[in-house]
C-alpha cells in the first residue's frame, strides 16, 4: 500500500477487496477538523488507486457516526489572521472552500462502491458524506442525519442541494433543511436509504463492524468483482454533472456567509453551549 501519514482520529486498513476506514475519536463525538476531512479524502483517494479494492468502507466508533465539523478547528481558522491573507475572502478560500469542494469532489468521483455502517447519528459535512455513500447499513433505530445549516448561517453543502432531494425527495429535504430538523430512522427507512437495521445495542459499535463486515465478505463470495465497478460507473453517470456543478455553486455560495461572520458566531455559541440543536 503507498505511504500516507498517519491522522490520530482516523484509521485504515485493508481486508480483501474492501478498503476500510474508520473514525476513531468516539470521545468528541468524532468531530472532524479541516485537515481530518481532507484526510479522509486522500485515503478515497489511495482506496481509488488500489486496483485490488473494490469497496470502500466508512466505520465509525462510540455512540456517533461523526459530529461534523469540530468547532475548535473553526475557531482555529477564525485566529488564523497570519499576514498570509489579503483578505477575509482570501482566508475563508483558503479554510473552508478549498477544502470542501476537494473532500466532495473525492467522493463523487469515487470509483469504488461506498459502503456507509451507520452507528450513530451524523451531523453537518460528515452528514453529507453519509449522503454520498451508495449503500448504508444502520447499527439500529437511534440513527439520525441532522444538516443543521440554518442554525450555523450556512447553506448546503457537500452536494447536499442534489444528494437530499434525489435520496428524500423534494419537499422533505425543504421541510427538514428549512426549519433543522434531522432525517430521522422513519425517513431513511421509507426512502430505502437505510439497506438494513443490524439493531443491535448503541454500545456495540465494534461488533456491528464486525459483523457487518462479515456479512459483506459473503455477500461477494463468488461475484465478478469489476461487473460491481462497471454499474457503479453507469449508476454514478446518471447524475455526475449535476453534483460537479452543485459542489461548485454550493462553496461559492457559502463563501458569503463565511466571510460575513455569521457562521463563526454561531459556531461560537455552539461550542460555549449557548446554542443547541433542536433533536
Ligand atoms: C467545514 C465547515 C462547514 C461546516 C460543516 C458542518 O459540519 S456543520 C455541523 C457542525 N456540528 C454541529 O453543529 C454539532 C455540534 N454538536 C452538538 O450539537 C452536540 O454535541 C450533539 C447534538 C452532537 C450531541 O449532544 P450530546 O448532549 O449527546 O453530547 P455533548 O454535546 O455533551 O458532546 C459530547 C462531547 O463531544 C464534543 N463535541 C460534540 N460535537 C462536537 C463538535 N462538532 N466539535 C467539537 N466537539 C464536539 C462536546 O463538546 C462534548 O465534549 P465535552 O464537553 O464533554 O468535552
Amino acid at each position: 500500500m503507498p505511504e500516507i501519514r498517519q491522522n490520530e482520529k482516523i484509521s485504515h486498513r485493508i481486508e480483501g477487496p474492501f478498503f476500510i476506514i474508520q473514525l476513531i475519536n468516539p470521545d468528541n463525538l468524532n468531530a472532524l477538523e479541516g485537515e481530518d476531512y481532507i484526510y479522509l479524502g486522500e485515503l478515497l483517494e489511495l482506496a481509488d488507486k488500489n486496483s485490488d479494492v473494490y469497496f470502500t468502507i466508512l466505520q465509525s466508533s462510540g455512540r456517533f457516526f461523526s459530529s461534523g465539523a469540530d468547532f475548535k478547528g473553526i475557531a482555529k481558522a477564525q485566529e488564523d489572521n497570519g499576514a498570509k491573507y489579503a483578505s477575509e475572502t482570501s482566508k475563508w478560500l483558503s479554510n473552508f472552500v478549498a477544502r470542501n469542494v476537494y473532500v466532495t469532489d473525492v467522493f463523487i468521483k469515487h470509483s469504488k462502491v461506498l459502503v456507509c455502517c451507520l452507528n450513530g447519528p451524523a451531523i453537518g459535512l460528515s452528514a453529507a458524506l453519509v449522503a454520498l455513500c451508495d449503500i448504508v447499513y444502520s447499527m439500529n433505530d437511534k440513527v439520525y442525519l441532522l444538516y443543521p445549516f440554518a442554525n450555523l448561517g450556512l447553506v448546503t453543502e457537500g452536494g447536499t442541494a442534489i444528494s437530499l432531494p434525489l435520496k428524500f425527495g423534494a419537499n422533505t429535504t425543504y421541510e427538514r433543511l428549512m426549519f433543522n430538523k434531522p432525517f430521522n430512522y422513519d425517513i431513511m427507512t421509507k426512502s430505502g436509504f437505510i439497506s438494513k437495521n443490524f439493531n443491535m445495542p448503541s454500545s456495540n459499535t465494534e461488533a456491528f463492524n464486525a459483523e457487518l463486515l462479515k456479512e459483506l465478505k459473503g455477500k461477494v463470495e463468488g461475484l465478478y468483482l469489476p461487473s460491481c465497478l462497471g454499474m457503479k460507473k453507469l449508476l454514478k453517470s446518471n447524475h455526475i454533472g449535476s453534483f460537479n456543478e452543485i459542489n461548485s455553486m454550493e462553496v461559492n455560495e457559502s463563501l458569503k456567509y463565511w466571510v460575513d461572520g455569521e457562521p463563526l458566531r454561531r459556531f461560537s455559541q455552539l461550542g460555549s453551549k449557548q446554542r443547541k440543536h433542536r433533536l
